[in-house]
């Protein structure tokens, strides 16, 4: 094996972890679709099967059948600086079993990796297997040290690959041989699949667990080594199959990817919980860590991961089902009345938070987990999503005031509904822009001096208005508020603020200019600048020309 060279690059953040063992981990993941009773029989009966876990992930995957995994890959330029060691190459190939509910809680996914070959002679890989309870055959490989080799040297026009993994002993046939090329656009499991499984906990006996995880944000899994979908078959007889078996054009990944390894096991226990985010957790830093750990916990007990992520995420964008935790911002406090706006912006990437409103010194930072609505509404919201009753300004109030408040927050839900209705702006434009005057009004009743999300948003109906029926000068000032609007909010270089900062600037430019009439096509001399402030608000809201 010394001679052997490889195409894998150099492990990059070993100095980053010096306290786990890191390397390169290159190779192919092919999922083969296998019955589910078959798995049924070959799996451990004691384990179960959490059959939603991978349907929630690949809802078109056949019925009746569950995702094996036929992996073949090679360990590249291990490192471990903490004890300065440097432990040689190796490669290793075996069929694993995902989805696997060791703890009993039908949610935690692991992964059964029971039997293995491992290129013999790596005695640190073999004992280090044997360690987690695996069956190892010392095996030989072909090609001996890279993760794949080129069919016909390279000569064969669609990228085919191989990788062939043999025992070593006479006296043992098992083998697993991996024949791919890339899929061409066929990728029936997405990389987040690929991600999953490759990450769920691995064990042999459920005593203890590896907790190794593949990073899919180094370097390596850049261009030109990005994750390939390709397609192949496998043949292979190991355990826990009895006799050898043949699977043809099955799908799958490779992928190079860092990867980092605790020296010791974890129990198994401790590694519960996983939904395709642990194993990020885990890379953190230690400071990052605790301030994940530390960040408030409203559900606590069997999951705390999935707890603090369910109390503080804050959604990457409006709608977004992806959200972010954050160590200092989900310290921020709601409130029904807030002083402040979170925004994910997606340019930057990054979570803003802006004052919509002058904030004094010593006064609490706030901004709203809630989309408004009246006060029963938004207990029954808090309770259900966040788990806590909230005490904030408005939800304190005494009952007459607290009525009062609510009916105000019905009559915002009314308006916003009634400017909603594309058909009333188009049959009748001045009662739609009369809502949006009086949405304004009623804001300020409730929310004081507040530049909110409704205050950009009526605006911008307000020039949707003004322009669908031709109205140039009117969406002009419109988009420019919905523009300042958005600037408190989010920022100059939101998205949002810029998208609105195009259309003031050229109102005609937007796609429902005119389209509905042109009726509203005011004299082209007229220039609203000569007006008082006074003026110019009832020229802007009238509803007759
Ligand atoms: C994202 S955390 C906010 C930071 C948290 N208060 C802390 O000390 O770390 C959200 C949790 O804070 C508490 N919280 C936030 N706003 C609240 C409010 N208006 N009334 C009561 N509790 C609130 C609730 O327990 C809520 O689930």
């Amino acid at each position: 094996q010394d001679e052997c060279t490889t195409q894998s690059s150099a492990n990059p953040h070993a100095l980053d972890y010096p306290n786990l063992i890191s390397g390169n981990l290159n190779g192919t993941t092919l999922i083969v679709p296998i019955p589910l009773t078959i798995a049924r029989d070959l799996i451990p009966s004691e384990y179960g099967i959490i059959e939603h876990a991978y349907r929630a992930l690949l809802p078109t995957f056949p019925d009746g059948m569950y995702p094996m995994m036929a992996v073949g890959v090679h360990d590249h330029d291990l490192q471990f600086p903490a004890y300065g060691m440097h432990p040689a190459d190796f490669s290793r190939a075996a069929l694993e079993f995902p989805f696997l509910d060791i703890l009993g809680d039908n949610y935690s996914s692991f992964r059964w990796a029971a039997t293995m070959l491992i290129t013999a002679g790596n005695e640190v890989a073999i004992t280090g297997s044997e360690g987690f309870g695996i069956t190892v055959y010392p095996g030989v490989f072909d090609p001996p040290c890279n993760a794949y080799a080129d069919v016909d040297g390279g000569a064969s026009s669609d990228g085919a690959t191989y990788f062939h993994a043999a025992s070593h002993e006479v006296t043992f046939d098992r083998f697993v041989d991996l024949e791919m090329a890339p899929a061409m656009g066929d990728d029936p499991y997405g990389l987040e699949f690929l991600k999953n499984i490759t990450n769920q906990p691995v064990f042999a006996n459920p005593s203890i667990c590896d907790n190794y995880q593949r990073l899919f944000n180094t370097s390596l899994t850049l261009p030109p080594n990005e994750p390939v979908p390709v397609r192949g078959s496998v043949r292979a007889l190991i355990e826990p199959f009895e006799v050898a078996q043949s699977w043809e054009d099955v799908f799958g990944w490779q992928v190079s990817t860092g990867f980092l390894e605790p020296p010791v096991g974890d129990s198994c226990e401790s590694l519960k919980g996983y939904s395709g985010v642990w194993p990020k957790l885990k890379s953190l830093t230690k400071e990052e860590q605790r301030q994940f750990f530390a960040l408030h916990n409203n559900f606590p007990g069997k999951y705390p991961f999935a707890g603090i992520v369910k109390t503080n995420a804050l959604p990457c964008g409006s709608g977004a089902r992806v959200g972010g935790v954050y160590p200092t911002i989900c310290r921020i406090n709601h409130s029904c009345l807030p002083n402040c706006h979170n925004n994910w912006n997606e340019d930057l990437h990054l979570e803003t938070i802006h004052a919509i409103k002058d904030i004094r010194a010593g006064e609490e930072i706030t901004i709203d987990y809630s989309d408004g609505g009246p006060s029963d509404a938004r207990r029954i919201k808090f309770q259900q999503s966040f788990g806590f009753d909230c005490h904030c300004v408005v939800c304190s109030l005494p009952p007459a005031e607290l009525k009062a408040s609510d009916d105000r927050r019905r009559r915002l839900q009314a308006l916003h509904e009634a400017i909603g209705n594309p058909y009333r702006m188009m049959s009748d434009p001045a009662a739609s822009l009369a809502d949006c005057h009086a949405l304004l009004r009623a804001l300020e009743e409730e929310y004081p001096h507040t530049t909110s999300a409704s205050v950009a948003r009526l605006y911008y109906d307000a020039f949707q208005i003004a322009v669908a029926h031709g109205d140039r000068a009117r969406g002009e000032r419109f988009a420019e508020r919905a523009y300042r609007a958005r600037v408190v909010m989010e920022g100059e270089d939101s998205p949002a603020t810029k998208d609105m900062k195009a259309l003031s600037l050229n109102p005609s430019s937007h796609s429902s200019f005119g389209a509905y009439s042109m009726k509203w096509k005011g004299p082209k001399k007229f220039n609203p600048e000569k007006l008082n402030d006074a003026e110019l608000e009832v020229w802007l809201w009238r509803q007759n020309k």
